[in-house]
């Protein structure tokens, strides 16, 4: 699991953790870290040249102590000021006496520097990048250096990922202690790169529950369900899936596929598309009348393509299986009806749906994606997952941590990705996941399943995403191993 914690938390835990040490060792953990990481993405550090862009705190100081550090292997190393009469003095002093230098002209050195590293603000930065940074940052991005994030890029938030203003684009982010949720979240996570954590001692002193996590293979290995030698078809779940419609037969089709992936050991299909889903998927057990007359299911999975459809959402939320609204099912969604469920509930929107749900502007949810899902997860008192580069899922309790699912693809923005991906979260549902994990378990899935069959660098479709599903689980389960 990848962890990331808030400002306040890292701030917290390092002046616990600098109580009990000498002045100044964590700044120097850090700066050996960066150093070290900078000496790795070079591959040499002698006769390397190296611009440091240094603003007025402690982040700038860490980009001074490590520039020392390079400078003392030989890398020629010029440090712009961008705050002369508040410059971490004791950084300074190390950069001239392992013989960096201050800039003249920025604009020049950075014209030729192979590395630069940012240093202009880390957690202790608010909004963008100020006026008098802006055109060095943009001189940075436009030489051939490779740009290098101390803890953070410059003008993105630590805590929420958004990026009010400009912010200066990384290469990588060399963070110190934890991750911080901004590097996970787009649009702030775009900005870092490759992003590496240096160990600076800080984790004894981090709350065990984190502000935002990611799964990473061996989570998802040991989440995953599996039948035991007493299972039969109805003991491993049964997922009834409500959707598609005479316009969008094929919804219905993409969800069964997900859901037959998802490890229910049967999925029932309720609606007009049967035909359809009889021809692809055989093994579908499938029903015509309403839903609370198709037999017993540990979950239902309502709304993709059911168009106007929408008459049966009501009807599944009075259900006491678990429940995923997706799609169509989101429109006209009682707040009331999702608060009275006493069984697991799984609302999985857009950024456009979620906005809807929110009355609020599409691109206010995509700006400042973790205060949208906590606020709809809040509103709705349900876990709500919500798509897009970098999907989260959050819990209605806000004190669990946020799921921020690290393997997306751009690949995935075509026709149909999200009835597979509701289809596979309800059949995990079925399985006995609480709502969080068949959420974020099914997004990983999915992704991977994604990331696999593009790997080639084509277009991948829909049916392929649901198709890599096997592949994916059997990634998991072989990494999870090791
Ligand atoms: N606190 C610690 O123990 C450690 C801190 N470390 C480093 O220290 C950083 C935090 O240092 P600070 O608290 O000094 O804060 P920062 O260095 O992140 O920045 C704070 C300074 O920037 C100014 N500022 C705020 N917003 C700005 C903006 N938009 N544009 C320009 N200037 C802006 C503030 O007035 C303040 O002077 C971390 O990100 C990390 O790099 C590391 O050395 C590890 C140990
Ligand atoms: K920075």
């Amino acid at each position: 699991m990848r962890t990331a914690h808030c400002v306040d938390t890292v701030r917290t835990a390092e002046a616990a953790l600098m109580a009990r040490l000498p002045e100044g060792a964590l700044m120097q953990r850090a700066a050996a870290g960066l150093a070290a990481a900078c000496a790795d993405l070079l591959g040499r550090v002698y006769g390397v040249r190296i611009a440091l862009l240094v603003g007025s705190g402690d982040n700038g100081g860490d980009a001074l102590y490590a520039g020392a550090r390079l400078a003392r292997r030989g890398a020629g190393v010029s440090a712009v000021l961008l705050a002369p009469d508040r410059t971490h003095q004791g950084g300074l002093a190390a950069l001239t006496g392992a013989g960096g230098r201050i800039a003249d002209d920025p604009f020049a050195v950075l014209a030729t520097a192979d590395l630069v590293l940012d240093g202009i603000i880390g957690i202790g930065g608010r909004g963008g990048l100020r006026p008098d940074a802006i055109p060095i940052a943009r001189a940075a991005r436009g030489s051939n250096a490779v740009i290098v994030a101390v803890d953070l890029p410059s003008g993105t938030d630590a805590d929420s990922g958004e990026v009010t203003g400009e912010a200066l684009r990384a290469d990588a982010t060399v963070t110190f202690g934890t991750h911080k949720p901004g590097l996970l979240i787009d649009p702030a996570r775009e900005y870092a790169g490759t992003v590496r954590l240096v160990d600076i001692g800080l984790d004894a002193e981090l709350p065990s529950i984190p502000a935002v996590e990611a799964l990473q293979h061996e989570d998802v290995a040991r989440l995953l369900p599996r039948p035991s030698a007493e299972s039969d078809k109805y003991r491993r779940g049964v997922v009834g899936v409500v959707a598609g419609s005479a316009r969008y037969p094929g919804a219905a089709v993409l969800a069964v596929a997900g859901a037959l992936r998802g490890g229910a050991g049967a999925v029932r299909y309720v609606g007009p598309a049967t035909e359809a889903v009889i021809a692809r998927f055989p093994e579908t057990l499938v029903h015509t009348g309403p839903p609370a007359k198709a037999g017993r299911v540990q979950s239902w999975v309502v709304g993709p393509g059911l168009g106007e459809g929408i008459g049966a959402v009501p009807e599944i939320l009075a259900s006491d299986a678990a429940v995923l609204v997706d799609a169509d099912g989101l429109r006209q969604l009682d707040p009331e009806a999702v608060r009275g469920r006493s069984a697991p509930t799984l609302l999985t929107p857009h950024a456009g749906e979620a906005a809807a749900l929110l009355e609020v502007a599409r691109e206010e949810v995509e700006s400042a994606r973790l205060a949208s899902v906590r606020e709809l997860a809040r509103r709705y008192g349900a876990t709500v997952l919500l798509k897009g580069s970098t999907t989260l899922v959050a819990d209605p309790d806000p004190s669990v941590a946020v799921r921020v699912n690290p393997m997306g693809t751009p690949w995935l923005a075509t026709a149909g990705s999200g009835d597979v991906l509701s289809g596979l979260a309800g059949s995990l549902l079925a399985t006995g996941l609480n709502a969080r994990d068949a959420g974020s378990v099914a997004a990983y899935l999915h992704g991977l399943a994604a990331r696999r069959a593009a790997a080639d660098g084509t277009p991948i479709t829909s049916w392929e995403v649901g198709e890599g599903v096997r592949g994916a689980w059997g990634a998991c389960v072989l990494g999870g191993r090791t």
